[in-house]
């Protein structure tokens, strides 16, 4: 049996890998959960999939999972802190680890469980958008093996030759496809998304995901990160890497190659089935996904991205080019700014003025030589600031 642990198993990703480990229980073997403060949702997976722990990283929120399954015969060991996902990412017990928590709060534990050595199931983008060095190190280091999740990524790793670690044009790539979907606003004309409310924000056209991905998407900030994330993981620059919006999203990405092939994945936008692939690979397995109607498709339409509507799509490759902390800084005022904006508190336009701002006030430096401790100190400092625009921004 392999043991997994899910690490935001309360979220959209984190639902959906339960979903696909429950179809196979003669494989599978759930050793932790974790939240950071969603007590129901937590007690119910617990019910159902009695793992070892259970992680909640709200104190507050532990006690009252503690008392909710007080009752059962056979109760997880509830752990508490940030600290315990560390410990539960690297447990003996597991052998999966699915890296599923939303922002660089899921940096650490995905690390930890880099430098355990196990497999790890790459959701959470920002690990490798704060710390893709340290992370992509840190797994060759140890034998750990990094899946991606992100359906594109997911999608790109399918269509890759096996030695594509050795160098891209060395096995005849040219470059990546990287699709988007365009968001809700691919078509709305710039002046009215000063408007935008954060419902209409998080009515992504094709994929049900937790609101900060959501915004992500609307403002293609998500396909900036994701630029960076393939740059790591395909050990590759953003000039090989093209964006394509492709607003049906049943492509999930593309590679091209020297002979005038060009390699697609395919398939219903449902994140199960990179889920499935990354938990059985190399081999396959059911994931529950409905087969792809291709009479029902009909028609697959490619569209450039619009720099004017998308401001934090440039955002991204200015942060990528500086390199160093600058890809530290995009992200943690990218998270301020979705966090006020979801909150009502700032308008989507100005979620593009928080990153900039930010950018041009803290300039971009090389990570030094203590590594993860400069990127969390950066992280600090770039939320402080991107706060303080926030605030100023408020008036
Ligand atoms: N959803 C999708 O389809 C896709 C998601 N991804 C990536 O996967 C990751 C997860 O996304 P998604 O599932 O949509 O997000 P959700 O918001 O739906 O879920 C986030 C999970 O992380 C937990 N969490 C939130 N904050 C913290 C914290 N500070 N410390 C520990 N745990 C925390 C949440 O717990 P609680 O419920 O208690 O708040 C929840 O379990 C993101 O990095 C996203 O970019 C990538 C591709 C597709
Ligand atoms: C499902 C997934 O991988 C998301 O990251 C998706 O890419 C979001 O869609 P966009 O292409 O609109 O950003
Ligand atoms: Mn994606």
């Amino acid at each position: 049996m392999i043991g997994i642990t899910v690490l935001g198993s309360t979220g959209s990703i984190g639902v959906s890998t339960l979903d696909v480990v429950e179809r196979h229980p003669d494989r599978f073997r759930v050793v932790a959960l974790s939240a950071h403060r969603n007590v129901e949702r937590l007690a119910e997976q617990c019910r159902r999939f009695e793992p070892d722990y259970a992680v909640m990283v709200d104190p507050a929120a532990a006690l009252a999972l503690r008392e909710a399954l007080s009752g059962l015969a056979n109760p997880p060991e509830v752990l508490e802190g940030a600290d315990a996902l560390e410990t539960v990412a690297a447990a003996p017990e597991t052998d999966y680890v699915m890296a599923a928590i939303v922002g660089a709060a899921g940096l650490q534990s995905t690390l930890a469980a880099a430098r355990a050595g196990k497999r790890v199931l790459l959701a959470n983008k920002e690990a490798l958008v704060v710390a893709g060095d340290i992370v992509m190190r840190a797994a060759t280091a140890n034998g750990a093996t990094l899946l991606p999740i992100d359906s594109e990524h997911n999608a790109i790793f399918q269509c890759m030759p096996p030695t594509f670690a050795d160098g891209l044009s060395q096995c005849g790539v040219e470059r990546i496809l990287l699709t988007a979907s365009g968001g809700p606003f691919r078509h709305a004309a710039p002046e009215s998304l000063a408007a935008v409310t954060p419902d209409q924000a998080c009515a992504h056209p094709n994929w049900q995901m937790g609101r900060k991905i959501s915004v992500d998407s609307a403002t293609m900030m998500n396909k900036g990160l994701e630029i960076i994330e393939a740059c790591w993981l395909f050990n590759t620059s953003p000039d090989q890497i093209q964006v394509v919006i492709h607003p049906q999203s049943v492509i999930h990405s593309l590679v091209q190659y020297n002979d005038g092939s060009v390699l697609a994945q395919l398939g219903n936008p449902d994140m199960r089935t990179p889920i499935a692939h990354a938990l059985a690979w190399p081999e396959r397995m059911a994931s529950g996904v409905e087969p792809l109607d291709l009479f029902a498709t009909a028609t697959l339409d490619f569209e450039p991205p619009t720099p004017a509507r998308f401001p934090c799509l440039d955002l991204a490759y200015r942060a990528a080019s500086e390199g160093g902390t600058g890809p530290v800084i995009l992200n943690a005022a990218n998270e301020i700014a979705v966090a006020a904006f979801l909150a009502g508190r700032i308008l989507f336009t100005e979620i593009a003025t928080v990153v900039e701002r930010s950018m041009n006030e803290l300039p971009a430096e090389p990570v030094d030589g203590t590594g993860l401790e400069h990127v969390l100190a950066v992280d600090v400092q770039a939320r402080e600031r991107a706060e303080r625009i926030v605030s100023a921004l408020v008036g």
